[in-house]
């Protein structure tokens, strides 16, 4: 176990390049095993998630060869539907098991998935779309058994939008017959990311990025090549860092339109963004203003950078609340922030923060990814040395965090725990 060391002030500076989408990656390498030959995905980013999808696919069988950014994945010898638990806990979006195993064989047997532990996170609405689809799902201690006959299109209503079940149901329904339709479905990027893949495969999906997806069943999908879209969550966490040190970033392989939720938060509080064709300018300053987040499903403020933009509020003048509607107990960095100094409470669903705070280092630990974004952003803004903990949560999600950081100026290090201190 590691822990990252860094000595907070210095305003970040440079240029940094982003990587493919870690939750566009997790999906595509599932819905590559659907084609009767290789896919090729470019612009993988090297992160842990990653890796363990790749041992998953490798012990079902797929012959997988995963090369610097790139991967190649013939799901053809797949014989394996039975994946219990282990390493499907490692990560949420081993889900997509669900719906690529049923679509191809009728049946999945995969266990229920981990990540990020932010309250209750049921799967309903992905049993709803399997069992509508005309699917058997049983979850017997834990390992969802999803098997059917036959997979008949159907019209599905999501009353939630979630991207998880939207991606699930597209995966699954790809081989359905008839017309499967998505009402109420997730609009996010990385869903528009797996429907161009599919497609390119030969599916016949439209609507994707809207509120009604059509899936028109098809008998068969190629092999094809594909390139991952940039990650916009990996950005943002660069744009509010810049800001939160009052840096001067630019981001490369962007794409602007996909950023607007959180530059349109950044130009509010007093950031300064000048946005290229695929690169974005963050010019911090001091003396941010308030404003309040709320947190909705994209094109909304996302989710997944409530938290480091929290950092970033304890550093403007006056009332913040930021109110996440997704995830009902997405508060764990709070307590951290607050022992490094920031005040701030938790009423319900929403963080109210009092700024400026003078923030200094300190010991923390991430319960999760984005708490670990959220503390490393913290630690860059605060006086003094700051000593991160919980790092393999940080490893699921950001390619080579340390170096691109140092990159940009910062001093941060990994260095190993101590015994002493693993607890
Ligand atoms: C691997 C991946 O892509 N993870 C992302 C995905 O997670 P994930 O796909 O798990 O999130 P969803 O979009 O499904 O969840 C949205 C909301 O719907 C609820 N819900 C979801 C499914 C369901 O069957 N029943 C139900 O009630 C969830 O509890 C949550 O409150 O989208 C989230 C919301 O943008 C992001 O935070 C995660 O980073
Ligand atoms: C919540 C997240 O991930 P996951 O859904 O994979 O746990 C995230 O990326 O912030």
């Amino acid at each position: 176990m590691d822990k990252l060391l860094i000595q907070g002030g210095v305003p970040l500076c440079g240029k940094v390049g982003i990587s493919g989408a870690k939750n566009s990656a997790v999906a595509l390498i599932p819905a590559a095993i659907l084609a009767d030959g290789p896919v090729v995905i470019e612009n993988l980013p090297h992160i842990e998630d990653v890796e363990v999808y790749v041992e998953l696919l490798r012990e079902m069988g797929a012959d997988v060869l995963f090369e610097d950014d790139w991967i190649e994945i013939d799901g053809r010898p797949i014989r394996e539907t039975f994946m219990p638990n282990g390493k499907v806990k490692k990560l949420r979006a081993s889900y997509y098991l669900w719906g690529a195993l049923l679509g191809k064989f009728k049946e999945a047997q995969i266990g229920l998935p981990g990540g990020c532990d932010l309250g209750p996170r049921p799967v309903d609405l992905h049993i709803k779309g399997f069992e509508a689809l005309g699917a058997v799902v049983e979850n017997r201690k834990g390992v969802m058994i999803i098997r059917a006959e036959r997979l008949k299109g159907a019209r599905i209503y999501m009353d939630l939008v979630s991207v998880g079940a939207t991606i699930n149901i597209m995966l699954a329904a790809v081989y359905a017959e008839g017309v499967t339709t998505i009402e109420n479905a997730a609009h996010e990027p990385e869903i528009v990311d797996v429907a161009t893949l599919l497609n390119n495969m030969g599916a016949k999906i439209s609507g994707a990025g809207t509120d009604v997806i059509r899936i028109q069943g098809v008998d068969k999908l190629r092999g094809c090549r594909h390139t991952i879209i940039p990650d916009r969550i990996e950005a943002g966490t660069y744009m509010i860092a810049a800001a939160a040190t009052g840096g001067d970033v630019t981001l490369e392989n962007v794409i602007s339109k996909h950023m607007e939720p959180v530059t349109a938060k950044l130009r509010e509080i007093g950031v300064e963004i000048i946005e290229g064709d695929d690169t974005i300018r963050v010019i911090g300053h001091k003396n941010y203003r308030a404003v309040d987040i709320k947190t909705s499903p994209y094109p909304g403020f996302p989710t997944d950078l409530q938290q480091p933009m929290t950092t970033l509020l304890t550093q403007s003048k006056g009332t913040s609340i930021v109110t996440d509607n997704i995830y009902s107990a997405r508060f764990r960095h709070a307590d951290e922030l607050r022992r490094m100094g920031a005040t701030l409470k938790i009423e319900g669903r929403s963080a109210v923060l009092e700024g400026p705070s003078t923030l200094m280092g300190a010991k923390v630990v991430a319960s999760d990814l984005r708490a670990g974004a959220a503390l490393v952003i913290a630690g860059l803004l605060a006086q003094g040395t700051t000593e991160v903990e919980g790092l393999e949560h940080i490893d699921r999600g950001y390619e080579n965090l340390v170096q691109k950081l140092q990159n940009l100026g910062a001093r941060v290090t990994r260095e190993k725990l101590y015994k002493a201190e693993q607890k």
